[in-house]
């Protein structure tokens, strides 16, 4: 079986491949002090609740956080018997090689989120992704990742209120009716909700304006779907894309003899 490792800079998602499906999908807060017996501890006792009896044979990381890889490789090493791929790594390849200025490091998830949206729905796509900042990654019509726009991510954002303004409460992001607010937390959220609503808006009329093209918009993380909700925002939203992306680099991976 494969384990594909997601890790953001928020959560760090496990999601085990047994050759025909995903089986299960684990999520655990991102943190670089996490050591290796304690990933599998938690793995092991999850794996057993689920009675997910086959071995983990192989792995594949993407990871945000630099310093989280290498407990996450000792993982690997010393409980599964085996060298993982990493994303953006030497040893991991990709189908496209990402066409942007020299010396830049793209995020390995939006490299993962690349190979997966074209996968599935072919070049010429925009894969928006709402995780601890909010990246839209533009892909070209033959696959490859040509750039996109990084913006602080919802959470983030009302974060921020909360610590630089004395008087604004933390508050969870919401879908609110009006855009007037008629109290402090419900101008927080409209804020918050109808300004994304209206980056999410500009940012993808920008992208296709400058490309001047038709091209698809996918959604992904765990916010997507709040603000798909009654908009034309999203042409599809797959709260799995990143895991299949994993899957694709890893067979693509062992396809070439890694
Ligand atoms: N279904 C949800 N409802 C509300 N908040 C969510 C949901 N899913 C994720 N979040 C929040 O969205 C932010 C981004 O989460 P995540 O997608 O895991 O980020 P990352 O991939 O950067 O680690 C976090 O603050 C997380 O708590
Ligand atoms: C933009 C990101 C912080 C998003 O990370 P996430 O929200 O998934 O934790 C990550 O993709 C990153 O660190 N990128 C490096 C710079 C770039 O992609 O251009
Ligand atoms: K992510």
């Amino acid at each position: 079986m494969l384990l594909c490792i997601d890790c953001g800079n928020t959560n760090t998602v496990f999601s085990i491949w047994d050759g025909e499906s995903f089986v299960s999908t684990w999520r655990i807060a991102t943190d670089h002090r996490r050591t290796a017996d304690e990933y599998f501890v938690w793995l092991n006792t999850l794996k057993k609740l689920h009675d997910i009896d086959g071995k983990v044979t192989e792995a594949i990381i993407s990871s945000t956080v630099p310093r989280v890889v290498f407990n996450l490789r000792v993982l690997c090493n010393r409980y599964y018997d085996c060298r993982p791929l990493v994303v953006g790594k030497p040893g991991c390849e990709l189908p496209v090689a990402p066409r942007v200025d020299l010396g830049t490091t793209v995020g390995p998830d939006r490299l993962v989120n690349t190979v997966a949206g074209y996968d599935r729905h072919g070049g010429n796509l925009v894969v928006v992704d709402f995780g601890t900042a909010t990246t839209f990654d533009v892909v070209d019509d033959d696959g490859a990742y040509i750039g996109g726009v990084i913006a602080p991510g919802v959470n983030l954002s009302l974060e921020a209120l909360h610590m630089a303004a004395a008087a604004l409460p933390h508050v969870d992001i919401t879908h609110p009716e009006r855009v007037i607010g008629t109290n402090t937390v419900a101008c927080i959220q409209s804020g918050i909700y109808w300004g994304y609503i209206g980056l999410v808006e500009g940012i993808v009329r920008q992208i296709r304006a400058e490309r001047d093209r038709p091209m698809r918009v996918i959604a992904t993380g765990g916010l997507a779907s709040l603000f798909d909700q009654g908009f034309d925002l999203f042409d599809k939203v797959e709260d799995d894309l990143t895991m299949h992306g994993l899957r694709l680099i890893n067979d693509y991976n062992k396809g070439l003899g890694a």
